[in-house]
């Protein structure tokens, strides 16, 4: 039985769920609920806090977890990164009121609230700079106005949270996060594969559509040029003579040129559809 953490609450959690539930494993349906077995795959999924989630994975007490790229970094456990997922993304930052701070040789001396210890003491001692680390659990964007801290360090996604603190970015970004599947260094339980793989058809079904349209022959190899798909697209004879029917994966983002595009050429019928799950 494979043993995957789930994040229990926070900015991960629905996200997480939402790709199990669309791979075709079973969820839980309440909030509360701390296990969920779902016995047709031979999965039980374990919900919890998304920052201990390395820490499992890493002492191989769980054979996979979903959790943010910056909480694996920042607990120096020995799991990999091994899926980046495309949701939670976010960047972590220095914000600071302004004129603390325009650049990170102005940390020197200054004490820096964060929740990534880890992250902040390290970028740190990489530039040989001497500040003083204050570990937040969270809310850290008010330990400057509480007086705890000249500096933050902390996730910033639209940045409206710093907004209503008065604080602003500076420096460059120490790491751009987003939500990763995590496996333990080196190890490869029975069923992980079939268990990625099914991730990985749910982040490509995501991203592109399937597209059909009917073209005549003789343009056919301009119009395939704009959908070259992922293999190669399929092209089929259509009792109409002279036209052919073609099928063909594009990335969602371009669907809609690619679709103005192919008109301008002469194709007709053009459809696209949803991509639920895949395999490639
Ligand atoms: N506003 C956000 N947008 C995108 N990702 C976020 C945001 N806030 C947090 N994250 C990401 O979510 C992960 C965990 O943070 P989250 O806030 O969910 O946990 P937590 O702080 O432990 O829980 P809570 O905030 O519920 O107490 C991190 O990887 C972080 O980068
Ligand atoms: O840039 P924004 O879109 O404003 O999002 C960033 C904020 O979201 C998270 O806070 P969360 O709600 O998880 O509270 P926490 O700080 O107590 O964890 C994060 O810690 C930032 O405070
Ligand atoms: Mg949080």
């Amino acid at each position: 039985m494979l043993k995957i953490a789930v994040p229990n609450k926070g900015a991960l959690s629905e996200a997480a769920s939402t790709i199990l539930r669309e791979a075709g494993y079973a969820q839980r349906t309440d909030s509360k609920q701390l296990t969920k077995l779902d016995p047709d795959n031979d999965v039980e999924f374990f919900y919890l806090r998304p920052r201990d989630i390395a820490l499992y994975v890493g002492e191989g007490t769980l054979d996979a977890g979903i959790t943010g790229r910056d909480l694996l970094l920042d607990s120096e456990a020995t799991a990999t990164e091994s899926l980046r997922l495309g949701f939670g993304r976010s960047k972590f930052r220095f914000a600071a009121r302004p004129g603390t701070a325009t650049t990170v040789e102005d940390l020197a001396g200054k004490r820096i609230a964060t929740s990534y210890d880890g992250v902040v003491a390290r970028y740190l001692a990489d530039r040989g700079i001497e500040a003083s680390v204050v570990r937040l659990d969270g809310a850290v964007e008010t330990s400057i106005q509480l007086g705890v801290a000249d500096v933050i360090a902390d996730v910033v996604e639209t940045g409206s949270t710093l907004r209503s603190a008065g604080l602003e970015v500076f420096g460059e970004v120490i790491l751009e996060s987003e939500g990763v599947m995590i496996t333990r260094n080196g190890s490869d339980p029975a069923g992980l594969e079939i268990f990625t793989r099914r991730l990985q058809g749910v982040l490509v079904a995501r991203t592109y559509v399937m597209m059909d349209y009917d073209i005549r022959a003789e343009r056919v190899e301009e119009a395939v040029a704009l959908t070259p798909g992922i293999e190669s697209p399929t092209v089929s004879p259509l009792h109409r003579e002279g036209w052919v029917a073609v099928r063909s994966m594009v990335p969602r983002a371009r669907a809609q040129r690619v679709m103005d595009e192919l008109y301008d050429l002469g194709a007709r019928g053009i459809l696209t559809t949803d991509i639920h799950a895949c395999r490639l």
